[in-house]
């Protein structure tokens, strides 16, 4: 697994000002999803192309390039991964969206499922996995387990900010997928917060804190 902390000026810029302890709901929304979008150019990359012969503006024929390949499935996990989703679509508009909905218990830290509805191909597309948060990784691996176990052999993370306990939960389970991020920060906190990191994403993108 390779794990790309994108150093690209406008995310390290927008992820300092979410860091901002009295930012407001629609700035942090906002700029959720202006990483994402960010982190999603950088997670496509790879995607393969092929050779599309057209008609030009002026009848000759142009050799152009089209996207070949998988087709893609956004996986945002509820609630916090809403707030990257509309930023992902922008760029990858035909993507079907599958939702998983499972919460961090707060005593134990483990997730709690509560929703999946996965796109119907699943075994064929390409998942993408949303959060903006990687912390001990339990929700993220859950999620992963999810559609392994449907048969989506191909995933990818993006997460806005992740700790490195998240990152080797995730190391472990699943070796080959690559994670993006616009952070590896320090630590978990003791009660299992990223730090410096966010605060609680979903309560800052839905305005419940
Ligand atoms: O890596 P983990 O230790 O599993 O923690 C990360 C999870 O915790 C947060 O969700 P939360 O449980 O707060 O749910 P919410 O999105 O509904 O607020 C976050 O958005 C991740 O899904
Ligand atoms: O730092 C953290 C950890 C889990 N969930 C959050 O929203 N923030
Ligand atoms: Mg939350």
């Amino acid at each position: 697994m390779s794990v790309h902390a994108i150093n690209h000026p406008l995310v390290q810029h927008k992820l300092g000002l979410m860091r901002e302890a009295d930012i407001s709901t629609k700035s942090f929304r906002e700029l959720a999803g202006e990483v994402a979008k960010l982190l999603t150019y950088e997670a496509t990359q790879g995607l393969e192309l092929e050779d599309h012969d057209i008609e030009g503006w002026n009848g000759e024929p142009i050799a152009t390039r089209r996207l070949k390949g998988k087709k893609v499935t956004v996986v945002p996990i509820l609630r916090a991964g809403l707030g990257m989703l509309e930023g992902v679509t922008d760029l990858i508009p035909s993507a079907r969206v599958s939702v998983v909905g499972l919460y961090r218990d707060e005593e134990t830290l483990q997730p709690v499922p509560y929703f999946a509805k996965f796109a119907n191909d699943i075994e064929e597309r390409m998942a993408i996995v949303i959060d903006p948060m990687l912390a001990t990784g339990g929700s993220m691996v859950a999620t992963l387990d999810m559609l392994r176990e449907r048969g989506c052999e191909s995933m990818k993370v993006i997460v806005l900010v992740a700790a490195p306990e998240g990152i080797k939960r995730v190391q472990e389970a699943y070796p080959d997928i690559e994670i993006y991020t616009a952070s590896i920060d320090e630590r978990l906190d003791e009660n299992g917060y990223i730090v410096p990191g966010l605060g609680d994403a979903g309560d800052k993108i839905f305005g419940t804190r």
